[in-house]
């Protein structure tokens, strides 16, 4: 199991954070969202010795924006959280970076429709993530949990990330 935590703009709690046995730190790069991490807190993360995998997360962001926040942000992952395509995704891996792709999964949430994302994922062995996020029309941060049992409904083999309105006491819940 990976754990991610996302959110974070704050030094001191982001230095906290390194003290926890997690894996990757998300950094909210969508301008519309109240998580949203500016120009000044990206400089000031740059200066912050990491040891998480720092995870960097796009709403429809252009490829140009993306690039600007890899040397400040420390980007490992880019987690695209829009209507980006698998190409999109493919220009990133050819740069070495890893993808988490969320899709927001409603009741009726049609698998079929991550084909084009399962063939990029079996090219890059290891490298694409799926992340299942509650439905909203603000994207993400929802805060709200999806009926987790949608997902017998996935038959692929793309590893994937669970995410909306997670709290402490769903950890045994998430271990089985
Ligand atoms: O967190 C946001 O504000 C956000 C806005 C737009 C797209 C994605 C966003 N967050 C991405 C995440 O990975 C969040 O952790 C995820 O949506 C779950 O957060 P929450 O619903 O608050 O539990």
């Amino acid at each position: 199991m990976i754990i991610k935590v996302c959110g974070m703009r704050e030094p001191k709690n982001i230095e906290a954070l390194q003290q926890l046995d997690i894996d990757f730190m998300g950094v909210i790069k969508y301008p519309k969202s109240k998580r949203f991490v500016d120009q000044d807190q990206s400089l000031a993360i740059e200066q912050l010795t990491m040891n998480k995998g720092t995870v960097g997360v796009y709403v429809n962001a252009s490829m140009q924006e993306i690039l600007n926040d890899i040397i400040p942000l420390q980007l490992d992952v880019v987690q695209l959280h829009g209507d980006e395509n698998p190409a999109f995704a493919k220009a990133l891996l050819e740069l070495d970076l890893k993808i988490f792709k969320a899709f927001q999964i409603s009741t009726d949430y049609d698998f079929d429709s991550l084909r084009n994302w399962e063939s990029l994922a079996a090219e890059h062995p290891g490298k694409v993530f799926f992340l299942f996020d509650t439905a909203t029309k603000h994207y993400g941060g929802s805060g709200k949990k999806f009926n987790w049992s949608i997902l017998e409904n996935y038959k692929g083999n793309v590893p994937f990330i669970l995410s909306g309105g997670i709290v402490q006491m769903m950890q045994q819940t998430l271990k089985t």
